[in-house]
């Protein structure tokens, strides 16, 4: 075992899939997680996209997220049971300021549900609404988005991927959620140590390289 392994621990991975209406930010989301950017120009999505992100949580837990960022136009097409299949955690990602991206987001857990009628395991499901920067365009109502949490027993946040506000907070909290770590406030901004960040893109031009998914995500996309 290297010196690093020894000081960080052995690599956990869990698949993330992002979904949600297009323009929501999902994209967004991923890139300012994985990169720290924000581009403000629009492009959408063809398919998927694929970031990966090595985060360390509270006990020296070496957690690499894959994140599948799921364009928004593949809802009723047929890769998206593929995209969604053996995912430990789905980001269901909405506009505040679009209450048309919220109210379809029952039909995108609708397939989740479907997906996983049959499994043992079932995702943790976090209920993402961006664009905070533009709380004074809100059109979804705190309320309504708690609701939706409570009946369905997702984890509830409120991000910007424009700022960055809450954005890494949210990934690690969902991380953290599956792994069944309970983080306090101050371990949360311990572990806020990145050690690597790694981005993949197979549907758009290459950010920074370009690889095939992990092996062990290659099942999802057959
Ligand atoms: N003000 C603001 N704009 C945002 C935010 N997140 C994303 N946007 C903008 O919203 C637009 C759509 O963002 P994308 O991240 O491409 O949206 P997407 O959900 O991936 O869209 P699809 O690829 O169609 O699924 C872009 O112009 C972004 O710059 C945010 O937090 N605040």
């Amino acid at each position: 075992m290297s010196d690093s392994e020894e000081e960080e621990g052995p690599d956990r991975q869990l698949k993330l899939v992002v979904l949600g209406d297009g323009t929501t930010g999902k994209t967004s989301l991923a890139t300012r997680f994985a990169q720290e950017t924000f581009g403000k120009q629009y492009k959408q999505t063809m398919g998927l996209d694929f970031f990966l992100k090595r985060i360390i949580l509270p006990g020296n837990l070496n957690v690499t997220l894959q994140v599948w960022d799921v364009g928004g136009q593949t809802i009723g097409g047929k890769m998206l049971d593929k995209y969604i299949y053996g995912a430990q955690g789905i980001l269901l990602v909405y506009d505040i300021t679009n209450g048309q991206s919220f109210e379809n987001l029952e039909d995108w857990y609708n397939v989740v549900k479907k997906v996983n009628e049959d499994s043992e395991t079932q995702p943790l499901v976090a209920l993402v609404g961006n664009k905070v920067d533009l709380e004074h365009m809100r059109t979804v109502k705190v309320d309504k988005h708690q609701r939706f949490c409570q009946e369905n027993n997702f984890s509830s946040h409120f991000v910007s991927a424009k700022t960055g506000d809450s954005v890494f907070l949210c990934f690690q909290r969902i991380a953290a959620d599956i792994l069944g770590i309970k983080l306090n406030k101050a371990e949360l901004e311990q572990s806020q140590r990145v050690v690597k960040a790694d981005i993949v893109n197979y549907s758009q031009e290459p950010v920074t390289r370009t690889v095939n998914p992990p092996r062990s995500s290659m099942c999802a996309v057959q």
